[in-house]
């Protein structure tokens, strides 16, 4: 086998190993299982991310007609997403935006088809996503589901928010606490019956009410990140219901950048950048040890 081609990209700090595999015969689900994804997130022996993004057509995904049904033509690319720890994730707002960018860098897509949004298939379900004309991606993320009120448990403190899904769960928490004191380094403890599967937790500040927030985030199957934009979304979602209003635009600062977020009822549109640092080959002497 030749060795694989792999890109490091990242949006907003949050960091992805990035594999192109359009016929999805370079990376199969027995050869991209959770040790090799673990192996390749590794940040002293491997590549180093916060999660791996494979770039492959949903034709050769075998779980892509159960998540996007009746979309699965009108979706040629299939954000095949996994955690650092190897477990998939519904959705990745700042691995989409990656996604695309990978997509016209690496000639698989024209840039001119993605003024108008191109449909990726995630296993959240189809998303829009486009070049922003300011710069950057934006990502028809589809509308914050708030499903209940939990606390998380987060360096010897508790945290009351929001849960929302955007595809993925998350718990939203609007605090006083100013987050750069907090210690995120140890996973937070949560409700386990609000959250089956795990949740990501964001810990928020107001900077302006309704308009500007900050946050940071612990990720479930990663750790701390320095970005979440399924995160972002919620805690704008979460920001802006805390003031009674179902839409408005949120910029909301990361530990990594800035991103921006619309709200409305049907929908959330995220913005932000996306960037590839490097691009190579795996070694085979890595793959094959
Ligand atoms: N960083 C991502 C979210 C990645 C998935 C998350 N850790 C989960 O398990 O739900 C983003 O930018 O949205």
């Amino acid at each position: 086998m030749t060795t694989p081609r792999v890109l490091i990209g990242h949006g907003t700090e949050n960091d992805f190993v990035v594999l192109p595999d359009p016929d999805g015969t370079t990376w199969p689900e027995r050869r991209l299982d959770e040790a090799m994804v673990r192996r390749l997130c590794d940040r002293r022996a491997g590549l180093g991310a916060d999660g791996v993004l494979r770039v492959v057509r949903s034709v050769h995904v075998p779980d892509a007609a159960d998540v996007l049904g009746g979309d699965l033509d009108a979706c040629e690319w299939f954000m095949d997403h996994r955690n650092a720890d190897g477990s998939h994730a519904e959705m990745c707002g700042n691995g989409i935006r990656l996604f695309l960018h990978v997509l016209v860098t690496e000639g698989l897509l024209d840039r001119s088809t993605c003024e108008a949004g191109v449909l990726v298939g995630t296993r959240g379900g189809p998303r829009r996503v486009g070049v922003a004309s300011g710069g950057g991606y934006w990502v028809d993320m589809g509308p914050a589901r708030e499903f209940g009120a939990g606390e998380a448990r987060v360096g010897g403190r508790d945290f009351r928010g929001r849960a929302v899904s955007m595809g993925n769960p998350h718990l939203a928490a609007l605090t006083d606490v100013d987050v750069d004191t907090l210690d995120l380094t140890r996973a937070p403890s949560f409700d386990t019956d609000l959250f089956p599967d795990g949740v990501n937790v964001e810990l928020i500040n107001v900077v302006e009410p309704g308009a500007h927030i900050r946050l940071r985030v612990f990720e479930r199957g990663v750790g701390e990140t320095r970005s979440c934009g399924t995160g972002a979304c919620a805690a704008a979602y979460a920001a802006l219901a805390a003031e009674d209003r179902s839409e408005g635009t949120v910029v909301v600062d990361v530990p990594g950048g800035r991103l921006s977020v619309q709200v409305t009822p049907g929908t959330t549109v995220l913005t932000g950048p996306a960037v590839v640092v490097a691009a190579g080959e795996l070694c085979a002497e890595w793959l094959d040890a």
